[in-house]
């Protein structure tokens, strides 16, 4: 199958001087499935999507989206991927419909399509009455909602969501896991950056692990707990990340807040960077 995303030789650092916050990324995603992109903070998700996204250009290396290198033709396919970023930048002053008619003009949707698509989607999350709302009454997790509705309107075949399902109530999350399983069984691919592992474990077709700017594992959940002789993804995630310390780590954290020092556990040097 043609890949839908292709990364080579992926490098990037921010600024001529600074060290290099991707080092290497060879990535082939084939159509259909849903891609858990895990990592520590600061391992270079957000790095890799920004450039898929074209928001960052300074990178080494090439990236292909629907087979065509997207710093020779940057605009064509963006027509094609929806995005939720982590930290959502909404215009408060807007209503959710009049977000969703700015989005779905952008992309050139007829208005009527925008309108019924709109109405639909928020009464099915359960905020129809909100529609006509401003931004600025929305809870956390309506407006999750609606960057979520505004990265589908306008029925994009690749999506990246990072941390998507933050705020979202236990009824939503389910709504939102179905989703994405639906999506992907109608060929659309998910790029699916989290840090709430069981979540990841369960609906990741694939699994890449990301560290200091490289992939060190890629593949089924199955495959990386039989590589790594370990039961959940966090404790693959751990291994992976050389990190066993989070006791010892939590009970100097408590130490130093209550100034109680029988808590206090052995912290390797560097803290969580062992
Ligand atoms: N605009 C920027 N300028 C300079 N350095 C940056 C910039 N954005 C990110 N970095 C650095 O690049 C590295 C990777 O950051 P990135 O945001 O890609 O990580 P991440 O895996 O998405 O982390 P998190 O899980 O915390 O969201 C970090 O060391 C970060 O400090």
């Amino acid at each position: 199958m043609t890949p839908v995303i292709e990364m080579k030789g992926l490098r990037m650092r921010y600024g001529s001087e600074g060290p290099y916050v991707l080092n290497g990324i060879d990535l082939s995603v084939t159509p259909g499935s849903i891609i858990g992109y895990i990592g520590p903070n600061g391992a270079g998700k957000s790095t890799t999507v920004k450039i898929m996204l074209g928001m960052v250009q300074d990178y080494e290396g090439d990236v292909l989206i629907f087979g065509e290198n997207i710093r020779e033709n940057p605009v064509a396919y963006k027509r094609r991927i929806g995005y939720v970023p982590e930290a959502a930048v909404l215009y408060d002053s807007l209503s959710g419909f009049e977000y969703l008619r700015f989005i779905g003009d952008l992309y050139d949707m007829e208005a009527d399509d925008i309108t019924a698509k709109g109405e639909q989607l928020f009464e099915l999350f359960g905020i129809g009455d909100a529609l006509h709302h401003r931004i600025s009454s929305y809870s956390k997790g309506m407006k999750q909602k609606l960057m979520i509705i505004a990265s589908l309107i306008h029925n994009p075949d690749i999506l990246f969501f990072d941390e998507p399902i933050s705020g979202l109530d236990a009824n939503s999350v389910m709504i939102f896991k179905a989703l994405m399983q639906q999506l992907a069984r109608q060929g659309k691919t998910i790029f699916y950056s989290s840090h709430i592992m069981e979540v990841v474990e369960k609906i990741s077709h694939r699994i890449v692990v990301l560290h200091q700017g490289q992939v060190v594992a890629d593949g089924s959940f199955e495959m990386l707990q039989e590589k790594n002789h370990e039961g959940t993804l966090q404790e693959v995630f751990n291994q992976l990340t050389g990190f066993h310390s989070h006791e010892a780590i939590a009970a100097s954290f408590a130490q130093v807040v209550t100034g109680n020092t029988a808590a206090a556990g052995t912290v390797p040097e560097g803290g969580m960077l062992k």
